[in-house]
């Protein structure tokens, strides 16, 4: 029997925090939180490593009301531990269905997660472990996309795949302008100039900077997740 090839060997997959909620208005679903981690056996069983990012959307969104007002700083330390507790809860469902998962913090938490030290997560990505980043880049006035971007590019990983709730990079924001159309492929250069709001500017300018393309897809799609990391054709591609 016949194996196709991965189109990639090491990956930093980007995850969306607000589409762990599925359709919950806040947390966590557990149905949701199981299938992105089933599609994620579902790659490493080809032999692909794999780091994931998690963003904070889900947690954070749903308590920034009590933010309003807040020092900028101290409201976005909050954000950052967000991702912390999804790391957690990723890792602990990855543990569940089979997965070797160890969570490394950009935050010295170190009573609850071991601390971002990069050799040591490329050891734990040769052993075949999946490596979860949590706690964003550690630093205020940044986000979870930025860090996909940095941790990417520290790892070597060929490609940042950003798991989001829309299916590509549209011309605008396609949950509010129904015209919107989708990207097939795109350069850095015109995600930055048009201001495409899928992703901040500075995300795009460190992929940019390192030639480190990205690819947006949906992970509500079942399946889109191995199909990406098989090199069809699937979402948006943005490159150098
Ligand atoms: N040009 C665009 N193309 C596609 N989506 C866009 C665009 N502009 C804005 N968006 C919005 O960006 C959202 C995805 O980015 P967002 O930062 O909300 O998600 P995320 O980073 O995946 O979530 P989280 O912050 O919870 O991790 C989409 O749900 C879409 O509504
Ligand atoms: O490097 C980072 C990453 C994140 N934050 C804060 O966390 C929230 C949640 O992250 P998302 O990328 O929006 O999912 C974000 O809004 C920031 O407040 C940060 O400060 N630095």
């Amino acid at each position: 029997m016949t194996h196709a090839t991965p189109a990639h060997k090491r990956i930093l997959l980007k995850l969306s925090g607000e589409a762990l909620m599925g359709d919950d208005s806040f947390g966590i679903n557990r149905a949701t939180i199981e299938r992105m981690v089933s599609e994620i056996a579902e790659v490493t069983k080809v032999g692909v490593q794999v780091a994931v990012v998690i963003g904070g959307g889900n947690i954070f969104r749903g308590v920034a009301g009590g933010s309003v007002g807040m020092d900028r700083a101290t409201a976005d330390y909050m954000g950052m531990l967000a991702t912390v507790m999804n790391a957690l809860a990723l890792a602990d469902a990855m543990d569940k269905q089979g997965l070797t998962a160890r969570v490394m913090s950009a935050i010295a938490i170190e009573q609850v997660v071991e601390p971002y030290v990069r050799p040591k997560a490329l050891q734990y990505l040769e052993e075949g472990k999946v490596v979860v980043f949590a706690a964003g880049t550690g630093n205020p006035f940044f986000t979870t996309d930025t860090a996909a971007a940095l941790r990417g590019a520290e790892i070597g990983a060929e490609v940042v795949l950003k798991a989001t709730k829309v299916d590509g990079v549209y011309t605008d924001d396609p949950m509010k302008n129904p015209d919107a159309t989708r990207y097939h492929k795109l350069a850095f250069d015109e995600a930055i100039s048009r201001n495409l709001g899928i992703m901040d500017a500075t995300a795009f300018a460190l992929c940019r900077d390192q030639k480190l393309p990205i690819r947006v897809f949906s992970i509500v799609k079942p399946g889109a997740l191995k199909r990406v990391v098989m090199g069809e054709d699937e979402g948006t591609l943005v490159y150098a």
